[in-house]
């Protein structure tokens, strides 16, 4: 059994159905109208003890309720998930001294206290004993430079400051699992740098199982052993970061706009990977052709009005993949 099951996982929300215009709106306010809308749709995945996992998709994909529903907060519509052999929901007592959450944009710190007041509160709240609570302390304020604000409040931190001190705040009582949830938005190069380096250490040194949700792809490249990409509350890939850079990234994709519905475009070197009338997408590797040595092929054939070349970085593949320009290899994708 993994340390983390997850079996067709759906979440669905009640919401209030609006009708147009001034009278719709009054009625909607006298005689309300709801529907069901799936946030999560039948999710699958396992996660192995001290794995580090982006999960990772466009805004409204659903990310935010599964973690949700695999920290307790929300209660699943159907489907089951399984922490250590405990539910997240109905055991939550139990798996609350497991887990450490980090918000980047929320804080779990007392805003006016300071930083070291916070701590020896969370001793009390998590009953951390004294030796581990007091090592952990010296051993972050090491690594993480923290003494130079311990004992500011909160509230005269610097963002960078204070998301170094929510990290530490958040394994204090050595938790299994660690759910980061933009841990790095709005911090400077140098300061995500630090915290990428510092989760790293983390797992390596304590074996955390770690769970990132970002739209920041380093964070995924650096820290993460895999990913999974969620759209419109399903699963569309599960598999590593290299694995989808081989397989996507050692490959450009030419974009054209021809003059007219072209069928059975065939030229060597090409490979069509979608078409919506007169604009397709080729995928090429690029060691192989030279991109000019392409477009000159192509337009002695055909008429083109427009031609575009994406680049291979991990930022340029995923957004590809949200736009619907790379259709997942199902063998690739990990998806059942
Ligand atoms: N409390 C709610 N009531 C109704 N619908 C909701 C609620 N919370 C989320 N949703 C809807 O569920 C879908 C998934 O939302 P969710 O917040 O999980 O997405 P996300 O992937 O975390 O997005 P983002 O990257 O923007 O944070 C969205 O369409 C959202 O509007």
């Amino acid at each position: 059994m993994a340390f983390i099951e997850v079996h067709d996982l759906v979440k669905e929300y009640k919401v209030n159905i609006r009708n147009k215009g001034l009278i719709g709106s009054i009625k909607s306010l006298l005689i309300p109208e709801y529907t069901m809308k799936s946030a999560v749709d039948g999710i699958n995945f396992t996660i192995e003890e001290g794995e580090t996992v982006g999960f990772i998709g466009p805004n409204g994909a659903g990310k935010s309720t599964t973690v949700k529903m695999l920290t307790g907060i929300l209660v699943p519509t159907s489907g089951s998930i399984t922490i250590g052999g405990l539910s997240p929901y109905k055991d939550r007592k139990l798996n609350t001294a497991k887990l450490g959450v980090v918000f980047g944009q929320r804080s779990q710190l007392w805003w006016d206290l300071p930083v070291i007041d916070t701590f020896d509160l969370l001793k009390y709240i998590y009953k951390i004993p004294e030796n581990i609570h007091k090592s952990n302390i010296e051993h972050f304020s090491e690594i993480l430079g923290l003494d130079e604000f311990i004992k500011q409040p909160v509230r005269q931190l610097s963002l960078g400051q204070r998301m170094r001190a929510e990290i530490a705040a958040s394994l204090l009582h050595n938790p299994e699992i660690i759910f980061f949830d933009e841990p790095t938005i709005g911090l400077d190069v140098v300061a995500k740098e630090k915290i990428r380096e510092f989760v790293k250490f983390i797992n390596k040194e304590r074996n955390t199982t770690m769970l990132f949700t970002t739209h920041d792809m380093v964070d995924i490249e650096k820290t993460c052993d895999r990913m999974i990409i969620i759209d419109h509350g399903k699963k569309i890939y599960d598999g590593t970061v290299e694995e989808i850079k081989d397989t996507y990234g050692g490959n450009r994709i030419l974009s054209v706009e021809f003059g007219q519905n072209y069928e059975n475009i065939l030229m060597s070197g090409l490979e069509l990977i979608e078409e919506k009338g007169n604009k397709k997408h080729f995928k090429f590797a690029k060691d192989d052709f030279q991109v000019s040595y392409l477009i000159q092929k192509l337009s002695q054939q055909y008429e083109i009005l427009d031609i575009t070349v994406q680049e291979p970085e991990i930022d340029g593949i995923i957004r590809e993949i949200y736009q619907g320009g790379i259709k997942l290899n199902e063998s690739l994708s990990g998806v059942c």
